[in-house]
């Protein structure tokens, strides 16, 4: 599992053990680190060129301290300082060590390239020169490494207001920042390593699982299950309109490890489920009619008249666990009552739902994810699976869970309902909201990426675009890929 902190925490740690330790410990630790990581992806230090972006505070200090040690195995180091500052010692550190000051003229001559302008202590916009430098290192051919956080990206939230750093590599000291795992901030930082500065850290604010902690999590079938104690996932999606989300969503738990799917739905949906998924069992319109089901999904595709309103209405009343996506959500936005509920409520909004149901801009929902995942967890006391380019699983009083599969492919039609399906089934078989949730975007984003790149069955030559019914189609490999 990847853990991360909220930078208020990493300061409180840093400043217990700054107190503690001789001075400059720290950040000779971060230093020493930082070095050892662009040694190893220089290959050959010795007449290697080493540009350094040195900002005013003490990430530039970091960026000078391994320009130090990389100019003593023979690099080439140059520093190009953007800060009406520098740190001294740093800086004279670099020069006994043969290291030189320059301008940015020096980065097209790099190898490497070491952003330190600023680190967790970086406030908004990047203002110039260092927005200027910034932006230049999108054109060197030179490998980037971040110092603790790309320079630009909020290290707290991941926002990116203005020019950031696109990192190759983010050396980060002490714990990974929740920036680096949430996008936009993910996608700048690259490959993240951690660098041990020996921080004492409490519960992490936001965690990544990773195949281990979700093939912890999946139910398995036991010799004496049966269909029933597998877990029966009641599934209410489509309408004579949309037709395609039943079909989805049913694939999705089918596919999910449903003991048995119970569909229910208008005639036109049920012959399309029953021909695509001859399995499930099917109910016609009405929602008294349906067997006991251990979860229910509502929503896909459902509609959000007041027939819509009448079913959601009355399959929320029941005592299972339930998830709410697409126009049950809509349908909640305009009742909340649906969302008060005595059993286990799951959200899978994307950013347009959730600006419905908390009356928030979509635009401000995208730029602060993270932010408004929480909120959503603690004002409606659900569990909120919020989709989009990271997929956030938020409740109340336990870390975010940031999803770490996926691909960008995965934004096209349909997708969200076989996830519902996915998750439903996930419940169904036991699972709590959250982690049916987590499991379910897990297993969702390989499958997606196995779909995108062909592999493992062909060679991974390159991507191309899914449909929604190929993720359901790679569903049993991604399974297969955690549960050898
Ligand atoms: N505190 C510690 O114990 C340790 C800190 N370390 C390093 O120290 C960093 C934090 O250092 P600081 O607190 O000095 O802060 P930073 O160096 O991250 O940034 C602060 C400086 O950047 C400037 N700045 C802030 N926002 C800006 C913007 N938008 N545009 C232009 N300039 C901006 C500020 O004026 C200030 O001079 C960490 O990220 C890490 O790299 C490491 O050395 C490990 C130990
Ligand atoms: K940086």
């Amino acid at each position: 599992m990847r853990t991360a902190y909220d930078v208020g925490k990493v300061r409180d740690a840093e400043r217990v053990q700054m107190a503690r330790l001789p001075e400059g410990t720290l950040m000779g630790r971060a230093a020493a680190g930082l070095a050892a990581t662009c040694a190893r992806l220089l290959g050959r230090v010795y007449g290697s060129r080493v540009v350094l972006l040195v900002g005013s505070g003490d990430n530039g200090g970091d960026a000078l301290y391994a320009g130090e040690r990389l100019a003593r195995r023979g690099a080439r180091v140059e520093a190009v300082l953007a800060g009406s500052r520098t740190h001294e010692g740093g800086l004279a550190a670099l020069r006994a060590a043969g290291g030189r000051v320059s301008d940015a003229s020096a980065l097209a001559r790099a190898d490497l390239v070491i952003d330190g302008l600023v680190g967790i202590g970086g406030k908004g916009a990047l203002r110039e020169p260092y927005a200027g430098l910034a932006r230049e290192t999108r054109h060197v051919r030179a490998t980037v490494v971040a110092v603790d956080v790309p320079s630009g990206v909020d290290a707290g939230t991941g926002q990116v207001e203005g020019e950031a750093v696109r990192a190759d590599v983010t050396v980060t000291f002490g714990a990974h920042k929740t920036g680096l795992l949430v996008d936009p901030g993910a996608a700048h930082a690259g490959v993240v390593e951690l660098v041990d500065i020996g921080l004492d850290l409490p519960d992490p604010d936001v965690v990544a699982l990773q195949d281990e902690d979700v093939a912890d999590l999946l139910p398995r079938p036991a010799p004496e299950s049966d269909k029933y104690r597998r877990g029966v996932v009641g599934i209410a999606a489509g309408s004579h309109l949309f037709t395609g989300a039943a079909v989805l969503a049913v694939g999705g738990a089918v596919r999910g490890g449903a003991g048995m799917v119970r569909y229910l739905g208008p005639e036109e949906p049920i012959g399309l489920v029953r021909a695509r998924w001859p399995e499930a069992v099917t109910t016609i319109d009405d929602p008294a009619k349906v067997g006991r089901v251990q979860a229910w999904v509502v929503g896909p595709g459902l509609g959000t008249g007041e027939e819509s309103h009448r079913i959601a209405a009355a399959l929320l009343k029941s005592d299972v666990p339930a998830l709410i996506d697409a126009d049950g959500i809509t349908l909640a936005s305009r009742d909340r009552a649906l969302l008060r509920r005595t059993a286990p409520t799951l959200i899978t909004p994307h950013a347009g739902e959730l600006s419905r149901l908390l009356g928030v801009p979509r635009e401000r929902i995208e730029a602060r994810r993270l932010e408004h995942a929480r909120r959503a967890a603690e004002e409606l006391g659900v569990t909120v699976l919020l989709k989009g380019s990271t997929t956030l699983i938020a409740e109340v009083d336990r870390p975010v869970r940031v999803n770490p599969t996926g691909t960008p492919w995965l934004a096209t039609g349909g997708t969200g309902d076989v996830l519902s399906g996915l998750a439903g089934a996930l419940l169904a078989g036991g699972l709590s909201c959250y982690d049916a949730a987590s499991a379910a975007a897990y297993l969702h984003g390989l499958a997606a990426r196995r779909a995108a790149t062909g592999a493992p069955a062909g060679l991974p030559y390159g991507e191309s675009p899914i449909s929604a019914e190929d993720v359901i189609a790679r569903l049993p490999e991604a399974f297969r890929s955690l549960i050898p």
